[in-house]
């Protein structure tokens, strides 16, 4: 198979595909590798590099979605790409298809099969395509909160952790999966007054274990969520339906109800946010806007700030199943293997994920009856 990686063109967004190690490993397994030029360079990695690996460097975007069978990449492609795809190509990224009709229709129209990174689940309900960027952005969640809420930078002028005398300031962190318990790490390891909030129990209950009395838990209400809301200082919105757009927790009243300058991060933007007043996306370009008095951070691809560290997280995750996909083909690979089957999002013309299609108000193809793949495909253990 011939495996393109273009290179990333969303603001900021310095990760890419593909390390030198994963070319040579898709390399000695057979496959063709083509890179756009300079698609390494945000992460410190040059052509030389990729070629002395066995990649074929081509000069534009436009040759690499002509040549490759598989297209495999980080964000979701922008408009200025839909016209490059060809019909059938395999296409592995993040997708977060649910709040992207126009490039849903895209995928349709081009009868693309789109295998997003963020819905292959295991059957324990993990998300191991998710989980290293998920990190990554946990723990920049509190950074960036935390600078936010500088006077400089337009925030109340309180230090996440105080100092003698003067409390810590107030972090609300709404999701206990990954974002929210990197997030959590970082800023119980900055001495800030820390809160989670999830509906899930058992999570709360591991938090507490893992925590132990360094943070306070609490399930999820909207009751709960707007008393927490009110006294924060920073609001960290890590919830995640695998696939669907996020739920709005935190109402328009509720960031009324917050002091002028404190900030709200709502890493879960590439599912549409989980806050109202976080209505639009931002870039790291211009990462903020105030709303209500209060800073809103909406970027979607925050990763993508510390490329060096998150292409070499992500592409360690992601190479094993480009590999499947690469040696086995499409079919046999989802056949074989339950997780990446969930992955498919998009393929011929339909929507094969569930929540995705609820999302966009799409007619829904269950996997199942265009593959060889289980009829309860999505029933996590
Ligand atoms: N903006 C960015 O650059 C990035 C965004 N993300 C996004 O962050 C979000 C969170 O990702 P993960 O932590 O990996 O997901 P996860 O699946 O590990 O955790 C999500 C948590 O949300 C909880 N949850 C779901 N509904 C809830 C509700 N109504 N109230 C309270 N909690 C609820 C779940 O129980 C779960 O513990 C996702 O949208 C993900 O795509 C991840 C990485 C980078
Ligand atoms: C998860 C995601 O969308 C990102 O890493 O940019």
């Amino acid at each position: 198979m011939i495996v393109g990686v273009p290179r990333e063109i969303k603001d900021n967004e310095n990760r890419v595909g593909i390390t030198p190690s994963g070319v040579e490993t898709l390399v000695k397994a057979g496959h063709q590798v083509v890179i756009e030029a300079g698609a390494g360079l945000g992460s410190g990695i040059t052509d030389e590099e990729y070629v002395a690996a066995g990649a074929r460097m081509l000069p534009t975007k436009a040759d690499v979605y002509e040549q490759a069978d598989m297209i495999m990449k980080v964000k979701e492609p922008l408009p200025e790409e839909y016209d490059l795809f060809k019909e059938g190509q395999l296409l592995f990224t993040y997708l977060h298809l649910a709040p992207e009709p126009e490039l849903t229709r895209a995928l349709l129209a081009k009868k693309v099969t789109g295998i997003a990174y963020e819905t292959i689940q295991t059957n324990r309900g993990t998300l191991p395509l998710l989980m290293p960027m998920s990190e990554v952005a946990g723990r920049m969640s509190v950074q960036v909160g935390a600078q936010f809420l500088e006077k400089p930078y337009g925030g109340r002028g309180v230090l996440l952790g105080g100092v003698p005398g003067v409390p810590p300031a107030k972090v609300v962190i709404i999701g206990g999966g990954t974002v929210g318990t990197n997030a959590a790490k970082i800023a119980v390891g900055m001495g800030a007054d820390v809160t989670i909030i999830d509906k899930n129990a058992e999570r709360l209950r591991y938090l507490d274990d893992i925590f132990g009395s360094r943070i306070k838990t609490l399930i999820s209400t909207s009751y709960n969520i707007k008393e927490a809301v009110k006294e924060a200082d920073l609001v960290i919105g890590a919830v995640l339906i695998p696939g669907a757009r996020a739920p709005k927790l935190v109402t328009e009243e509720m960031v009324k109800a917050m002091q002028p300058g404190s900030v709200i991060v709502d890493v879960a933007i590439d599912q549409g946010g989980c806050v109202e007043t976080a209505d639009r996306v931002t870039t790291h370009s211009n990462p903020i806007y105030i709303k209500h008095g209060v800073i809103h951070y909406a970027v979607a691809n925050m990763p993508g700030a510390v490329a060096r560290t998150s292409t070499y997280a992500l592409t360690n995750v992601t190479l094993p199943y480009a590999l499947e996909l690469a040696s086995k083909g499409l079919a046999q690979a989802v056949k074989d293997d339950i997780a990446l089957a969930r992955g498919v999002n998009v393929m011929d013309g339909k929507v094969t994920y569930k929540a995705v299609a609820e999302a966009l108000n799409l007619e829904y193809t269950p996997l199942h009856e265009l593959m060889d793949v289980p009829v309860d495909l999505m029933r996590i253990a």
